[in-house]
């Protein structure tokens, strides 16, 4: 296990060095810790650093098995006080800042997405920034817009995202940056493409109807996809995800040449992942007529993202290709979801 033994540096704008810290092990904060990635990030941050020293937050209850886990407090995103208190009472070190609203929920309910995207946001920067913490506040690949280049898009491109979604991650990258330049905030972020889990059921994505069509085929119903048959979209597994994310977050400072990262995976269609699931069992489907939200919305986005700087600054490399990750899918949906049938095989 890598500690936390490094006595670190920011500079501030105006020159000075800041000591951030020398502690053991961080200890971390995280938003919207009861959401996709913020369930299998805790866990694999509690083992690396101890259950203790992961607080869980979120603005829904936990249950039972996140309160036996470790360390869970309640907390809205847009209530400031509240998280400062649990920053000065708890010692934080990391703000892990994940709660917000996704691309297809956003479209439907973008005065909310406004607010917990840039207000929270500015809260997180704001408690880090009084508190000389580290944050991470993830963006994603909905920060590209038609004109950013299809193929294998690069960091530094065009920005001209067509969702309310997209547009509060450019926000957040460029907010993140400012603090960064302006008050030496540590400020981290990566582009992510579309998560793929087994734990949690994704929430209100363009990309959701990769895990959804893992669940229809385990439990042997029709899946209607709202993403024609032939779109690709970048995607990850968590477990790449997840492990990719420790890296950065303790990747020396003097390393990073950027706040803001791609972070790439693999590729597919909706076809593609179909065919990878009737390699083990047959899963009906249709796909919705027309242009629903979602494939406007993935229509907009790259097909691929060139991750070259992530390996090249801080050594990023994913693990899982589209048929690794089937095949666990299959083994760690039932598991965590015991009413869910186990794989009938063909
Ligand atoms: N999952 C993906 O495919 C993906 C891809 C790219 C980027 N991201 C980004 O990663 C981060 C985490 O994504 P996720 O998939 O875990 O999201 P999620 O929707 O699964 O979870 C978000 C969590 O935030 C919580 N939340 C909502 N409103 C809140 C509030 N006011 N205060 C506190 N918590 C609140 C929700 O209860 C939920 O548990 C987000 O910033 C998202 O934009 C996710
Ligand atoms: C890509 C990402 O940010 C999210 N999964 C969405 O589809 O909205």
């Amino acid at each position: 296990m890598r500690s936390f033994t490094q006595t670190s540096f920011l500079r501030s704008s105006a020159g000075a060095l800041r000591f951030a810290s020398a502690k053991k092990n961080p200890k971390i904060l995280i938003t919207g810790g009861l959401g996709q990635i913020g369930t299998d990030l805790s866990i694999i941050l509690r083992k690396k650093y101890g259950a203790e020293n992961v607080i869980v937050t979120d603005i829904n209850k936990a249950s039972d098995s996140v309160l036996q886990a470790g360390p869970f407090f309640h907390c809205n995103s847009l209530e400031s006080g509240r998280l400062e208190q649990l920053v000065v009472d708890n010692n934080v070190d990391w703000i892990l800042h994940l709660s917000a609203i996704m691309s297809v929920l956003g479209e439907k309910i973008p005065h909310q997405c406004m607010d917990l995207n840039i207000d929270g946001l500015r809260i997180a920067l704001e408690v880090a920034r009084k508190h000389n913490l580290r944050i991470f506040a993830p963006s994603t690949m909905a920060v590209f817009g038609a004109d950013a280049g299809k193929v294998m898009t690069k960091d530094d491109t065009i920005l001209n995202p067509t969702t309310i979604y997209g547009i509060t991650k450019v926000l957040l990258e460029q907010l993140g940056a400012y603090y960064n330049r302006k008050w030496g905030v540590d400020f981290r972020s990566i582009r992510y493409p579309g998560i793929i889990s087994a734990a949690t059921l994704p929430g209100g994505g363009t990309t959701d109807y990769a895990v959804h069509m893992y669940h229809y085929a385990l439990n042997n119903q029709t899946f209607n996809c709202p993403v024609h048959a032939n779109e690709p979209l970048p995607m990850m597994y968590i477990d790449d995800a997840v492990n990719g994310t420790v890296k950065f977050l303790e990747a020396d400072r003097s390393l990073l040449k950027r706040c803001t990262y791609n972070m790439a995976g693999f590729s597919f269609t909706p076809d593609e992942l179909h065919k990878s699931i009737e390699k083990h069992t047959k899963l009906s489907m249709t796909y919705e007529e027309g242009t629903s939200v979602a494939q406007g919305i993935a229509h907009s986005w790259p097909d691929s993202m060139d991750d070259t700087n992530a390996r090249n600054d801080w050594g990023w490399k994913p693990e899982f290709l589209l048929d690794d990750m089937t095949k666990v899918m299959f083994d760690e949906i039932p598991r965590c979801h015991p009413a869910v049938p186990k794989l009938q095989k063909k």
